[in-house]
C-alpha cells in the first residue's frame, strides 16, 4: 500500500486522482500587479516567444509553455513570480483590504507574501515572518524583486509570536499556511510521499495546530484567518481545524473560488469532525490539473 492509497474512500474520482499525479505540473506563473497589469505581463512574454493561456478564476494566473519562466526578462523585473495555480488561492480568499495589518505566519519563501502585497496594493503592513532564516532570504528577493515594500521580515517561531513590539494589538487578516506533509506536491517532486503516511501526519498537526491558534490570538473580533497546506492528510487539515473550533472563539465561513473542488471531511479514520467542516475545500490534482491543495477561512468572534 502507498501513502495516497488511505485515499481511495474520499476522493471523488479515485483513478483519475492517480493519473493526474503521475502527470508534470504545467508551468504557471502570477503577474505581479505592483509592477505590471496581467496584460501587459501577458503580452511581455508572448514578445518573448512565449505562448500564454490566462485563468479564468484569477486573471493573474498565466499558464506559460515553458518550464524556465524565470529566464525571461519579466521575471528579472518583477512583473511575474512562479508559482502554482492552487497556492495563489489563500491570498485571494484571505482577500485584504489596502491599509490593513496583516500576519503572514509562515511566509518564507514569499509566493504568497507577495501576493498580499499585490491585494494590498502594496499599502498597509504585512509582516511576514518564518522561523527558518535561510528561506527568509529568498522571502527578501522575492519581495525585492517584485517590489513589495510593504513587508517587514521577522525570524520568530509562530508559536510564540508577537506583535507588541510593532505598535499592533491585533491584525485584521492572518494567513496561516503552515509547514506540512506536503503530499499535494507530487506532481512537482517525486520524493514528496516518502516520508508520509498517518504517522507522520499526526506528529506535525501538533504544530499546526498551536500555530493556528497563535494566528487566532492574534487576529481581532471581526477580522478573518485563512488556514491552508498542501496536503491531503485530513489529520492536517479538518482534524486541526476541528480541534480549534472546540476552544477558540472562531467559526468557519463560507467562500468562493471559481475552481472545481470537494467540500471538507466531517468524518476520518473512525473520527467526526464539526459539520460546518464543509465549509472547507479540498482541491486535488485531477479537478484543475494542479497540485494538491487545503484551504478554509475563519471569522473570529468574541
Ligand atoms: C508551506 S511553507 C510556507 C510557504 C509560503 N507561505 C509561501 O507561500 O511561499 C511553511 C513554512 O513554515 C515554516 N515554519 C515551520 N515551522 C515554523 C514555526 N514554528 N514558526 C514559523 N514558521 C515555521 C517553514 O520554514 C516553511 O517556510
Amino acid at each position: 500500500m502507498d501513502a495516497l492509497e488511505r485515499y481511495e474512500p474520499i476522493v471523488d474520482d479515485y483513478a483519475a486522482f492517480r493519473e493526474a499525479c503521475e502527470r508534470p505540473l504545467p508551468s504557471v506563473v502570477r503577474a505581479n500587479g505592483i509592477k505590471a497589469d496581467p496584460d501587459r505581463a501577458a503580452a511581455a512574454l508572448e514578445d518573448e516567444g512565449v505562448t500564454v493561456t490566462r485563468r479564468a478564476w484569477n486573471p493573474s494566473i498565466l499558464e506559460v509553455d515553458t518550464d524556465k519562466p524565470g529566464n525571461t526578462w519579466p521575471y528579472f523585473h518583477g512583473w511575474i513570480h512562479g508559482q502554482e495555480e492552487v497556492s495563489a488561492i489563500p491570498a485571494r480568499v484571505l482577500d485584504p483590504e489596502p491599509g490593513d495589518a496583516v500576519w503572514d505566519a509562515c511566509a518564507a519563501p514569499g509566493s504568497k507574501t507577495t501576493q498580499l502585497a499585490d491585494l494590498l496594493d502594496d499599502a498597509g503592513l504585512l509582516m511576514a515572518n518564518d522561523d527558518n532564516l535561510g528561506r527568509l532570504s529568498a522571502l527578501r528577493s522575492n519581495a525585492e524583486r517584485l517590489g513589495a515594500t510593504c513587508v517587514a521580515v521577522t525570524n520568530e517561531d509562530a508559536r510564540r509570536f508577537t506583535a507588541d513590539g510593532f505598535g499592533i494589538d491585533a491584525f485584521d487578516a492572518v494567513l496561516a499556511d503552515v509547514p506540512c506533509t506536503c503530499e499535494g506536491t507530487i506532481r512537482k517532486n517525486a520524493d514528496a510521499l516518502d516520508t508520509v503516511g498517518r504517522e507522520a501526519s499526526l506528529n506535525i498537526a501538533a504544530l499546526q495546530t498551536d500555530i493556528l491558534r497563535r494566528a487566532i490570538r492574534l487576529t481581532r473580533e471581526g477580522g478573518t484567518v485563512v488556514y491552508s497546506t498542501c496536503t491531503f492528510a485530513p489529520e492536517e487539515n479538518e482534524g486541526v481545524i476541528d480541534r480549534v473550533l472546540d476552544d477558540e472563539p472562531v467559526a468557519l465561513v463560507d467562500f468562493d473560488v471559481d475552481l472545481a473542488h470537494s467540500p471538507g471531511l466531517t468524518a476520518w479514520n473512525g473520527e467526526t469532525y464539526d459539520g460546518s467542516l464543509t465549509r472547507a475545500k479540498r482541491f486535488y490534482p485531477h479537478q484543475n490539473d494542479t497540485g494538491g491543495f487545503f484551504c478554509a477561512k475563519l471569522e473570529v468572534g468574541a
